[in-house]
């Protein structure tokens, strides 16, 4: 059961519709998730999806059409729930003529911060070196760097990073994914969007899926990926076929190729996919040796973050794609 307290951001119905008329656009569509105190929370989803335009509403910086969105148990944007809550949205802006040290000290005052917390600030994303470089002076990395410092000065609950890693080059990526997971080490909850589906199953403990302004979905990561699907290889493969189907029904049942292995099929046994939790993987075997089948594999299979995703963001109904290979063989 989740405490009401543990809850850092609920929204309800949120809804953004930019525009009236026809030229309107129906960006956020009753988006209802829930980010929980601790955890670092991965928003999904392609290029339009509703992203940004989500943050804002939970960040107030924007007013919903319809819906609520809920910060720390107050109303998204209100100056008590501001001053609690961190962000890096839309590039930060920063003098590019001022050190990073001194556009930090500059934030920290206009926010009614000691300039400590800018110094505090620099260590943490690792900066402190090259804090009396010129802004203007920075590799992107060293500049979304500094914009997550000026996030979590004043310690806040709460950091939300609209793409974090957008436009980094690979070091500068793991440097920032570093960064994030030692905040979340220290107890600040995060909330971070991303289109990248590796990034997200790297560092995140929950995601929600958003594509075309709804909330497709919002699970664990190891939820997400499955653990709901039964990879069963059995002779005969009618006798397989049936016990399957009556198990799982008959629209719970995918026939698949032979395991392939990168050099070709392992064997000739026809792969079933069943849509069933793990658990009822001993009933499956029981049944299938009851039928006097033979049973060369009964295994959890688990989805990559990717097929998942294209499975759910892809608009036709288009035949998900199951792994049929076996690593190591
Ligand atoms: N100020 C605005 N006025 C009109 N339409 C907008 C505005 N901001 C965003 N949109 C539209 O709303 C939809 C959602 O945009 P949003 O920026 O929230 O998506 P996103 O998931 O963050 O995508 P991206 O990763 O490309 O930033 C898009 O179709 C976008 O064109």
């Amino acid at each position: 059961m989740t405490n009401s307290g543990d809850v850092v951001v609920a929204t309800d119905r949120l809804t953004k519709r930019y525009g009236k008329g026809e030229g309107t656009r129906l960006a956020v569509d009753a988006v209802s998730l829930t980010v929980r105190r601790g955890e670092v929370y991965g928003f999904l989803g392609p290029n339009g999806a509703g992203k940004t335009t989500t943050l804002r509403m939970v960040l107030g910086l924007i007013r919903p059409t319809s819906g609520t969105a809920t910060v720390l148990g107050r109303p998204a944007g209100g100056p008590e729930v501001t001053e609690r809550v961190g962000a890096l949205i839309e590039g930060p802006g920063f003098y590019p003529y001022l050190s990073g040290r001194d556009n930090l000290r500059v934030m920290a005052r206009y926010r009614g911060l000691s300039s400590d917390a800018a110094e505090i600030a620099l260590e943490r994303v690792d900066l402190a070196k090259r804090g009396n470089d010129k802004f203007r002076s920075y590799s992107l990395g060293m500049k979304q760097r500094l914009g997550v410092a000026s996030a979590l000065m004043g310690d806040p609950e709460l950091i939300v990073l609209d793409e974090p890693t957008n436009g980094l080059d690979p070091a500068g990526m793991q440097d920032m994914r570093r960064l994030i997971v030692s905040l979340a080490e220290s107890g600040t909850t995060i909330v971070l969007s991303s289109h990248l589906l590796a990034e997200v199953q790297e560092i995140c403990d929950r995601v929600g899926v958003i594509n075309g302004g709804r909330l497709l979905r919002e699970s664990t990561v190891t939820e997400l990926r499955g653990g709901t699907l039964l990879r069963v290889r059995a002779t005969p493969p009618d006798k397989a076929l049936a016990v399957a189907m009556r198990i799982a029904g008959d629209d719970g049942v995918r026939r698949i190729g032979p395991v392939e292995n990168g050099r070709g099929p392992v064997d000739d046994v026809e792969t079933l996919v069943l849509s069933l939790p793990p658990a009822m993987a001993p009933e499956v075997a029981r049944v299938l040796i009851a039928e006097g089948a033979d049973i060369h594999e009964i295994a959890l299979l688990e989805r990559s973050l990717e097929e998942v995703f294209f499975e759910m963001t892809t608009p036709v109904a288009a035949t998900p794609t199951v792994p049929a290979s076996v690593p190591n063989l």
